[in-house]
This record gives C-alpha cells, structure tokens and sequence, in this order.
C-alpha cells in the first residue's frame, strides 16, 4: 500500500472569530490540491500536489464563514486513497466532531474515489454534526479553477445548522448530495455527480446552501463503530465486472488471493453468465464468503434471488457494497448477518 506522505501537518486560516462556527479541513490531495504545467492544461496533471495551507488561503472569504483548521492526513491522487487514510480520517474525524468545540468537519479529496471514501465515513461516523467531501474537475492551477468555490460552499455547508443529520454530504459545481447514492459520471466534465435516482439533496444559491427536503438518512443505514478497534487495514473484497463471456475462473482466482467476499458489477439487475454463476455457488459452498450482486449500470435496483447463497446489493452500487462489506466484516459479523444488512436496505 502506497505510505501516507504528510500525516497532521496543521493549517489555519489567518483570524479567530469567536461568533462563527469552527470546521477543521482534512485534505487528502486530489484535483482540488492539483498543479498543471499550463493555465490550460485540463488533463495530465499532477494531482495532490498543492498543501493544504495553500488551498486555504487561496479562498480569503473563508474568514467570513467559519473558524478554519487544517490537517494534511495525506497528498494524493484519490485513485492512490487507501484503507490506511481511510481509516485515519475516520479516527481523527470521530475525535474532532466529539468536541464541544466543533461546528462539522470537510474533506478534501480527489473526485475519483470520492464516493468511495464519502460513503466508508457515512457509515462510520456517527455523529449529527455536517461532514462534507469536497473535490474539484479543475487544478488549483488552471483558468477557471472550480476548486476555490467548492471549498467555499463546502465550509458554509459544514457550518450551516440545517446541514446536520444529513449524513455524510458531497459537494461540487453548485450541488449538495447524499453520500449514500452519489455517483460520479463523468471523468471530464464540471457536472460529475450524479444523485441517482434519489435525487440531489439540494443547491448553492449565492453560495448559501439551499435544501430540498428536511434532514434525512437512507432507511436500514447501518453503523460500524470502526474508531475504537484502531485497526491498520480493512478486509480485502474484490470487484468483478460482468460482461459477456466473463472469465468464471476470477471468482475462484479472487478468492485464492484473499478475498473475504466478492463483489459483482452484475449486467442489468445483478445478472452473470450462468457458468460464472455455478461457480460463484461453488466457492461459496466451499468457503461460505458473501457473494453480493449488484449491477454495472449504476443505476437501479438488484432484487434477491430464491437462493441461499447469493445476496443482492438492493441500491448499492458495485463499489458501495465493497466499501459496506469491509466495514461489515472489519466488526466481525458472519455471512448470514451481512445478508441481513444488505436485506434492511431493500426498499419495501
Ligand atoms: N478530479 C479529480 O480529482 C481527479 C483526480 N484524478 C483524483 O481523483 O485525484
């Protein structure tokens, strides 16, 4: 696994205003934090390359929103974002919002897998306090870069008292998203995130967030209280990808390289070749791991099968059901107990 380069170097913004509220930033890198060779260069850059101090004082206004604190916890791209930073921020943002003194908590991190980490916090952290993940399409570098304004929105967002009970939130371009179902969509453009189906949970208007519906979490949403095990890795799950004429031979191959339960990106509503199938039901047999299908399209619902092996995703996209079966199996619960996690997410 890539080391973390820079862990708890500390940032601030310039004053102290004791009738604002106080966010502490962590920064992990990403485009936000990227640096191009040209003000036009959109693609092929570095990202994670800019700290966190300067990402804080590229956006003066923040002094007029909130307290700011910063940690860099890492500086990478997010394709690099690993189970050790994961569960860092989990740690130190489960220590910060448990002080009086704390208003809500942001993220900095690359719109790759930012989903990713948004969800794995949306389900470790409890707290009702705002926690925001905010990327940028642009570095911090280039003409028009999107980053300072997202960073703005996201700290008036973590500030906002309307904001809480929300669960983990997503900011970029203009939108506010729930953890639980945003997806990104596009590798190029500003307009990334998608909300799924469920719909977005509101808007910035003159950067002031404005909300759709009061404050609300997915129904069946589980917790894993991952903070006080202080591991150092999280189970290994593997994603296959399902396609026609898929290679059965993966489900056993991922399997004998460690893998605690395996994921399927299945076609359509959690559909998989029928070889691929026997032999998923065999490992499963022979291992009893969670099979879990969820499906490549993204969007949709994949619906139990009449069998007592395989467990369907419900909503869950192929990477949220990974991030969910690490956490499930990081706290120790068995197959038939993962079943039932995945069971109270079915809407009904
Ligand atoms: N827009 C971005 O942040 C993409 C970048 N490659 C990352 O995920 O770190």
């Amino acid at each position: 696994l890539p080391t973390i380069p820079q862990l708890e170097v500390r940032a601030s913004a310039p004053s102290f205003n004791a009738s604002l509220g106080n966010v502490t930033i962590f920064a992990t890198g990403g485009t936000i934090a990227g640096s191009a060779g040209s003000g036009v260069q959109t693609t092929g850059y570095t990202a994670g390359a800019v700290a966190i101090q300067t990402l804080i004082d590229a956006v003066p206004e923040l002094v007029n929103v909130s307290n700011i604190n910063g940690v860099q916890v890492s500086n990478v791209d997010s394709g690099n974002i690993n189970a050790t930073i994961l569960l860092e921020l989990n740690r130190q943002i489960t220590a910060e919002l448990s002080k009086n003194t704390s208003t809500g908590a942001l993220v900095t991190h690359g719109t790759d897998t930012l989903e990713e980490t948004a969800f794995f916090l949306d389900l470790t952290v409890e707290s009702k306090k705002p926690v925001v993940v905010v990327g940028a399409m642009r570095p911090s570098t280039v003409l028009s870069a999107d980053g300072p304004l997202n960073l703005y929105q996201a700290v008036t967002l973590a500030v906002t008292p309307e904001a809480e009970g929300r669960g983990t939130m997503v900011t970029l371009n203009d939108r506010i998203d729930s953890a639980f179902y945003v997806v990104k969509n596009n590798a190029n453009s500003l307009e990334t995130f998608k909300a799924m189906e469920q719909g977005h949970l509101g808007f910035f208007l003159n950067s002031v967030p404005q909300f759709y519906y009061s404050a609300a979490t997915p129904p069946g949403k589980p917790f894993f209280d991952l903070a006080p095990l202080n591991l150092t890795s999280l189970p290994h799950v593997d994603i296959l990808y399902g396609h026609q004429d898929s290679n059965p031979e993966l489900i056993r191959a991922s399997v004998d390289s460690g893998a605690e339960a395996i994921v399927f990106a299945g076609t359509g509503a959690g559909g998989w070749t029928t070889a691929g199938r026997k032999v998923a039901q065999a490992v499963y047999n022979e291992t009893g791991i969670p099979m879990v299908f969820s499906t490549r399209t993204m969007n949709g619902f994949v619906s139990p099968e009449d069998d007592e092996w395989s467990i369907a995703s419900g909503d869950l996209d192929p990477q949220k059901a990974r991030i969910l079966l690490q956490c499930a199996l990081a706290v120790g619960y068995n197959t038939t107990q993962i079943a039932d996690i995945f069971d109270a997410l079915q809407v009904s």
